[in-house]
């Protein structure tokens, strides 16, 4: 289900190019917080948002669409059947599919329910550090939604679940870390005020899955989607006065993102 890992190597920007061409349509089962953020934020890249996570619905749905993020953000019984339905449903359908632990280290609740969804696995996960430390199995430090571990200390793990699960992880922080178990990036874009405004992150998930939906290599595509986010997270900030300001900017900055820009301003190197 998962691409091979044969395809030719693309760029960044060519996997930008890639999803635009595609305009892929991405069914986001979010949270509360993050449903408009996440929205706005793959239409502004060239996707297309769907957010529907009925489990009455998904077994119908999902099929028709490119990609899938999964974040569990704000979880209840309900949308846990929801989420499960649709990791299902991408599953059999061999559609590609993200899944964003948020907060997984917090309850018991948080991670019987990612324990579940891992069992359809998912194509990535994404996380900041405690998150993917917590998902592995690992003490982390996490404090709710937010990360209170470094990227580098989750990197030993975040290989270990790769190899575990055939998932790519990517960890997010300062410099983003991303691994298939073989292979492994860090990609130096993004801004100091990315982790003041909520729900980025999750929008970043969801951005994955859109980049994951134009095909090729589904490591290089999550690099790609990592270094396109951060650095319109930079340019964002160029203009802004604060967070405010700055979610506004990041909207419009992924909305200007050329392929060539992405070229020039991508800070990939191999880990
Ligand atoms: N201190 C930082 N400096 C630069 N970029 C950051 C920083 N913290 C987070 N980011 C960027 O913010 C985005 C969201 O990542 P993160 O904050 O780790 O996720 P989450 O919101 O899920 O905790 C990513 O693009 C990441 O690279
Ligand atoms: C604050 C908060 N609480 C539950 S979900 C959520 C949003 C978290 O967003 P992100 O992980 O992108 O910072
Ligand atoms: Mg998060």
């Amino acid at each position: 289900m998962h691409p091979p890992a044969d395809h030719p190597i693309r760029t960044p920007a060519e996997h930008l190019a890639a999803m635009r061409d595609r305009t892929p349509l991405v069914q986001c089962i979010t949270n509360f917080v993050a449903m408009n953020v996440a929205a706005n934020v793959l239409l502004a890249a060239g996707a297309s948002p769907a957010m529907v996570h009925a489990a009455e619905e998904t077994g119908e749905f999902t099929p028709l669409v490119q990609a899938l993020s999964i974040n569990i953000g704000t979880p209840s019984p309900g949308w846990a059947t929801g989420m499960r339905a649709a990791a299902a449903a991408a599953r059999a359908a061999g559609l590609p599919w993200v899944l964003d632990p948020v907060a997984v280290g917090a309850t018991s609740y948080r991670q019987a329910l990612c324990g579940d969804l891992m069992a359809f696995e998912p194509t990535v996960i994404r996380g900041n550090a405690s998150e993917i430390l917590a998902l592995a199995g690992v003490e982390a430090r996490g404090r709710g939604a937010d990360s209170a571990d470094s990227v580098e200390a989750a990197e030993t793990a975040a290989r270990a679940l790769a190899e575990r699960s055939w998932a790519v992880v990517a960890v997010t922080g300062p410099v983003d870390y991303v691994t298939d178990g073989a292979r492994a990036w860090r990609i130096a874009n993004g801004h100091p005020l990315m982790p003041k405004v909520t729900a980025l992150g999750c929008s970043l998930t969801a951005l994955v899955a859109a980049f994951l939906a134009g095909g090729g290599d589904r490591a290089e595509a999550t690099v790609a989607a990592l270094a396109c986010f951060g650095l319109a997270g930079e340019q964002a900030a160029e203009g802004a006065a604060g967070p405010g300001s700055f979610a506004v900017a990041l909207i419009d900055a992924l909305h200007a993102m050329t392929p060539e820009t992405l070229e020039r301003g991508a800070r990939v190197s191999a880990a």
